[in-house]
């Protein structure tokens, strides 16, 4: 039996990273990880961030709608037939609502080579708590990844102080008091907590709410034609409205040679030099950003 993870979490909580860090963990056990990897926005961004000797597969999907279970299906089906693995990891686009996508794993069709070991939830501790601040949909689903978890990590733990990592806590675990909580930074979680989880057959039971459907989620690639300085993107970045919850890709800067990689979730932002020249281009993902105004747009008018 291969083991299954479902790693869930609204839009730039830290799923990547926490990605990142537990195929490094299981490679240094000697276990075989693969992983199916769906994302919103048509840049496959994320999948940079596994090396090439993991066999992964990924849908990249402007429209949630079609990210269902069909498709994670499919996945499975054809990582079962090509790939040697002992640990599968599906990490969910942070729109996703994560019982959609179990129910996928749960398919009759390879129920007797799947042991479904259950449902990672990260949180942005700091989203957490502004979390008024996002629409009524977008926190449905926010609190639904956190109500079906069974570990949950109360991520950027660094960003807070101690007072309020406790408050994270205290209501993390008072939303879904069957879940084991662990305050993380970068989604460093030990592997031993994973692999202690064992997924209740009771979830197959939880009728999926639906939430996505209903949260106007959208993403749009933005090209750029000139270079900026570091502050006026940032400026630009600030004026965003809240409703624009996750943007990556990469940015011409004055003076630097290449794009450089640019990351923004919950208002933080994050520079990395690139050493290699990558297509000038983010993804924006939120509600409604096909009306967002756009820095270096005016250019072209
Ligand atoms: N300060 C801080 N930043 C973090 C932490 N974890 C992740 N980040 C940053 O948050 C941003 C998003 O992290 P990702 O791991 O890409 O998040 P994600 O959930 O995979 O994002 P999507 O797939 O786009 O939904 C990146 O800029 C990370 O470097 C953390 O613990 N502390």
């Amino acid at each position: 039996m291969k083991d299954v993870y479902l790693f869930s979490g609204f839009l730039g909580s830290g799923k990547t990273s926490m990605l990142v860090n537990v195929l490094r963990q299981l490679k240094e056990e000697g276990l075989k990880p693969a992983v199916i990897m769906n994302e919103l926005g048509e840049i496959p961004f994320d999948s940079q961030a596994v090396d090439e000797d993991v066999p992964l597969k990924e849908i990249l999907d402007g429209c949630i709608c079609c990210t269902g279970g069909e498709k994670t299906e499919a996945q499975i089906q054809t990582l079962l037939y090509e790939a040697d693995f002992d640990v599968l990891i599906i990490e969910t686009t942070g729109a996703a609502h994560p019982v959609e996508a179990l129910d996928a794993v749960y398919s009759p069709l390879f129920a007797d080579q799947l042991n479904i070991k259950g449902i990672v939830t990260v949180a942005d501790s700091r989203r957490w708590l502004g979390r008024d601040q996002l629409s009524p949909q977008a926190r449905s689903l926010f609190l639904e990844q956190i109500r079906h978890a069974h570990l949950i990590l109360a991520n950027k733990s660094d960003l807070l102080t101690e007072e309020e990592k406790a408050r994270v806590v205290f209501e993390l675990q008072g939303l879904n008091p069957n879940a084991f909580i662990l305050q993380t930074t970068h989604g460093r979680v030990p592997l031993a907590s994973l692999k202690s989880l064992q997924a209740t057959k009771g979830d197959k039971e939880i009728q999926p709410a639906q939430i996505g459907r209903h949260l106007h989620l959208n993403s749009r690639v933005i090209e750029f034609n000139r270079s900026f300085t570091q502050e006026e993107f940032e400026e630009w970045v600030r004026e965003l409205p809240a409703t624009v919850y996750r943007m990556k890709g990469f940015v011409p800067i004055e003076g630097m040679q290449y794009p450089m990689l640019f990351q923004y979730a919950y208002g933080l932002v994050q520079w990395i030099p690139e050493y290699m020249k990558m297509p000038p281009k983010i993804v924006m993902i939120g509600e409604n950003v096909q009306s967002v105004p756009v820095i270096g747009e005016e250019n072209r008018l």
